[in-house]
């Protein structure tokens, strides 16, 4: 026989409880139950030479499972025995217990006895080392342990040494070895007790060595059964080779999720130290309770501002990124100020909206805006399509009108309507996007754009904003504003609007956007497709008068702290401040004028006040009275004067003390007049001005033409703030009087304009202008000039003149005839064709100033001198 020729044919038997004991193995057991500790004493202990015995497998019946890859026989199911090792715990030492056909001949290396207990009981201590396989055929009872009879399973020496040479086992061994030794390393980096295993690898033959290292590996059970079950040799190896490599693949498996976990655990907990010496350094620098604070406030604040979840990611990522950084760190700063924005911002808040009452709105319009029917009732239709589909996504309203006509206050009132905030955003002189859609991050002092930093200020996201002068908007090379304001207005774009700055989309679609403008001319044709505009004109000085005394006057009074029982302002000194201190299409100057008044009068009152308050004070006393009492040594006695209280003072001057605004106290706060009708008269008293009507941003104003002639080559002179477009119209206008005065009829009356220069002055404070109007005056004045006849004081005129001598009409007639009566002018002479806009100049205003019309210059020459068209019988005009 060959490794286990020395292996009797019976051997007592040890039962293993699910546990297998391998050839090449050692174990220690410890024998305590009374058939272990027989088996024990008779086969080992008892014997001179260490002696063998069977250790077999067993498992718990319960389990079903067939143990052995033999057929079971019946006979060795016959024996039960109490195991010692591995010990029960579970009590359950009565549950039947199933053999396994084949285990192992183990040779008992060291042997030790147990002190005898008191009760007599003995106990050993064993190691044992598996030889070899064994198989059992029968099981005997010998005393209370048993026996089996047993044969050598294992491969007999020539046959090991033919295995060795087999070209497959060869090739499988050289495998097993290569994945023993890379389990051996990756065991040896984690320093672990691994004794003489690469001498063992190198030396012990593959046959055994493929037990041993199973041996030493936690594995299963029924995995250690099958090892024992393998008696062929490419069998074992390929099973070890497979198992050594689950191993291996086990342990890298661990590592990782160790190293992970471990990373984990060290960046935390590396955090959490640094964390905890910079409290410490900024407790020691008494600075750090501050930022500690804020930091935790801003995070709170982040988590409470309902934001959409990709913005909370955003805010989170951010608020992980301050949390990191010191206070003094560069970013730091700008990092808060952008977690602050984003929790500022109104991402769910929004203000509760009334039952919209019509009729409420409506009154409230009139209460607040004295005439603007057609706007008021513009606004009622938009509130009342707003009432019935609250999300209709109607036009934006775009009030376009001079300056102080009301359109910001209309469109606060909107807002007062709907119980929702109001927000303006001043968009005048704004020329670069970034202005609109806010700073990259990257840039240095990076800011939000105006809208988001409004919306920030209004704290819901359901405002009405007013765009104010959305017409002042520019475009230079930091790109067009106005294409942000389209994204803006466009209700399919503005769902998800992005500020650079903000970098995340925010939802401008519950907001009332209404805009005004002074002219929509300078409005860009997209932008203006998206708005509805709504023309506010200017307001006859009749209107004003109403508008000052029943919404201008209250106002300042209470602005200033005083009330019409301390000063009466009397209709006929507002309209002379109307006529003489302003000459405006709006009331804002209007407005100024009386809040002047009225900081003046509050300085009387005042020093009234502070006179009444002496007087209540001190008792009155005359010198000589003191002097008749103090000289004699009397001790004086005061009465006791009670004080007067403060709130009681404005009675006490209320019948005596009313200030009633007159005509001297207006001077001498206002000035002398700034305005008067006798401008016109003195300005075109000599001949060559002439008085044209313009259209203006400010409204309709007074443009004066002065043109005079010198010895020169014919040139025209143009000076003044023009543009392209008027001095076309002066040329057109020249040569409309040089055609017709080189006639070579009349040639001889009419040779002025040859070798003479024209120079054409729109005097300073006319407006800018670049409309194509002023031929008429331009024609007009010419002939003044050349006639040597001044042009009527009390007559202005307007139109364009084509160079077939035919008027052209021109816009803005209303605000034209306006701006003739702010002047006093009483004749206004405009294009035939504009008889139709006169229905919009009030008639009050239609009283005073007489409108004339012509369609062809020759009917504006007429008019437009006293005593006809001076140049009738010198020329054809
Ligand atoms: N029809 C009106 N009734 C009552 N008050 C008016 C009326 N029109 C203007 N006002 C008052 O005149 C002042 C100026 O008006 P507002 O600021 O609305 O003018 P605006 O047209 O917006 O001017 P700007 O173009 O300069 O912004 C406000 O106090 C406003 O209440």
């Amino acid at each position: 026989m060959g490794e286990g020729s020395g292996i009797p044919a019976r051997l007592g038997i040890l039962p293993f409880r699910n546990k297998v004991l391998l050839p090449g193995a050692i174990v220690r057991v410890e024998c305590t139950s009374a058939s272990s500790v027989k088996l024990v004493e008779q086969e080992l202990w008892q014997k001179e030479e260490k002696g063998l015995i069977g250790v077999l497998p067993v498992r718990d019946g319960g389990s079903g499972l067939s143990l052995g890859t033999d057929s079971e026989d019946p006979s060795l199911n016959a024996s039960e025995d109490v195991l010692d090792f591995p010990k029960r715990d579970d009590g359950s030492e009565e549950e039947p217990i199933r053999w396994h056909n084949r285990g192992v001949a183990a040779r008992a290396l060291h042997l030790s006895r147990g002190v005898e207990k008191p009760n007599g009981k003995v106990t050993y201590s064993v190691v044992l080392e598996g030889v070899c396989r064994i198989s059992v055929q029968k099981l005997s009872a010998a005393g209370t342990y048993c026996l089996g009879d047993v044969s050598h399973l294992d491969m007999t020496r020539p046959d090991i040494e033919k295995a060795e040479k087999d070209p497959d086992i060869m090739l499988l061994s050289h495998q097993f070895k290569a994945a023993a030794l890379q389990l051996i390393s990756v065991l040896e980096k984690k320093q672990k007790a691994i004794g003489r295993a690469k001498s063992l690898v190198e030396t012990v033959p593959v046959h055994r060595l493929a037990d041993i290292f199973v041996a030493s590996f936690e594995i299963s059970f029924e995995e250690q059964l099958s090892v024992l079950d393998c008696v062929d040799l490419k069998a074992r190896i390929l099973k070890a080779t497979e198992l050594v490599g689950r191993h291996l693949q086990s342990i890298r498996v661990a590592e990782k999720i160790t190293q992970k976990v471990e990373g984990q655990l060290s960046k935390s907990q590396k955090e959490f130290l640094l964390r905890q010496q910079m409290r410490a350094i900024r407790d020691e620098l008494g600075d750090g309770e501050d930022d500690e604070d804020d930091v935790v406030a801003l995070e709170r604040k982040v988590q409470t501002a309902g934001m959409p979840p990709n913005v909370s990611k955003q805010a989170q990522k951010e608020l992980r990124r301050l949390q990191r950084m010191q206070p003094q760190q560069p970013g730091y700063n700008s990092s808060h100020a952008y977690l602050e924005l984003l929790a500022d911002l109104p991402w769910q808040k929004a203000s509760e909206e009334c039952v919209l009452n019509l009729e409420v709105a409506k009154e409230r319009l009139d209460c607040e805006h004295y005439g603007l029917t057609k706007v008021k009732q513009r606004i009622i239709e938009y509130l009342a399509v707003h009432k019935l589909k609250p999300d209709a996504q109607g036009p934006v309203l775009c009030f376009v009108g001079p300056p102080g006509v009301g359109k910001t206050s209309l469109a606060s009132s909107i807002a007062t309507a709907l119980n929702r905030k109001f927000v303006r955003i001043s968009l005048g002189g704004v020329k670069d996007e970034a202005d609109i859609r806010g700073h990259r991050r990257t840039y240095i002092g990076s800011m939000p754009g105006r809208l988001i930093e409004g919306l920030r200020r209004a704290g819901v996201h359901n405002p009405v904003i007013l765009l104010d002068e959305i017409d002042k908007v520019g475009a230079d090379i930091s790109g067009d504003p106005a294409s942000a304001l389209l994204e803006v207005l466009d209700p399919q774009q503005n769902k998800a609007f992005t500020d650079h700055y903000l970098n995340v989309p925010f939802d401008l679609s519950k907001v009332i956007f209404v805009a005004t403008a002074n002219e929509a001319q300078p409005i860009p044709p997209p932008l203006l497709d998206r708005m509805e505009v709504i023309e506010l004109a200017g307001y006859t000085p009749e209107e004003k008068l109403k508008i000052a005394m029943h919404h201008l006057v209250p106002g300042v009074l209470e602005r200033h702290g005083l009330n019409s029982d301390l000063l009466k302002i009397p209709k006929e000194i507002v309209m002379l401040i109307i006529q003489h201190y302003t000459r405006e299409a709006g009331v804002r100057n209007l407005e100024r004028n009386l809040s002047a008044i009225a900081r003046a009068v509050a300085v009387r009152v005042a020093e009234k006040e502070y006179g009444a308050q002496l007087c209540n004070n001190v008792q009155p006393m005359t010198s000589s009275f003191l002097n008749a009492h103090c000289g004699c040594g009397v001790e004086l006695e005061m009465d006791d004067i009670s004080m007067v209280d403060r709130r009681t003072i404005p009675n006490a001057l209320k019948n005596n003390s009313k200030i009633v605004l007159d005509e001297v106290m207006l001077e001498k706060v206002l000035g002398p007049p700034k305005f008067d009708d006798r401008e016109t008269a003195e300005r075109v008293a000599t001949p060559g001005v002439s008085v044209g009507l313009v259209w203006t941003p400010f409204g309709g104003d007074v443009q004066f033409i002065e043109a005079t002639a010198m010895a020169g080559k014919g040139h025209l002179h143009l000076t003044g703030q023009l543009g392209d477009v008027i001095k076309e119209s002066a040329q057109i206008a020249l040569t409309w009087v040089r055609a017709r005065t080189t006639d070579p009829i009349d040639a001889g009356n009419i040779n002025l304009l040859d070798g003479q220069d024209i120079h054409i002055h729109f005097p300073a404070g006319a407006v800018p202008k670049d409309g194509p109007s002023a031929g008429v005056t331009l024609v007009t004045s010419l002939v003044s000039l050349f006639s040597r006849k001044n042009v009527r004081a009390d007559t202005a005129m307007t139109g364009e003149v084509s160079l077939r001598g035919l008027v052209l009409a021109v816009g803005g007639i209303k605000d034209k005839v306006l701006a003739a009566h702010r002047y006093g002018i009483k004749r206004v002479i405009i294009p035939e064709r504009n008889l139709k806009d006169l229905v919009e100049v009030p008639s009050s205003i239609l009283v005073d100033v007489e409108v004339l019309f012509a369609k062809r210059i020759e009917d504006v020459l007429e008019q437009a001198f006293e005593g006809g068209n001076p140049w009738k019988q010198q020329s054809r005009l």
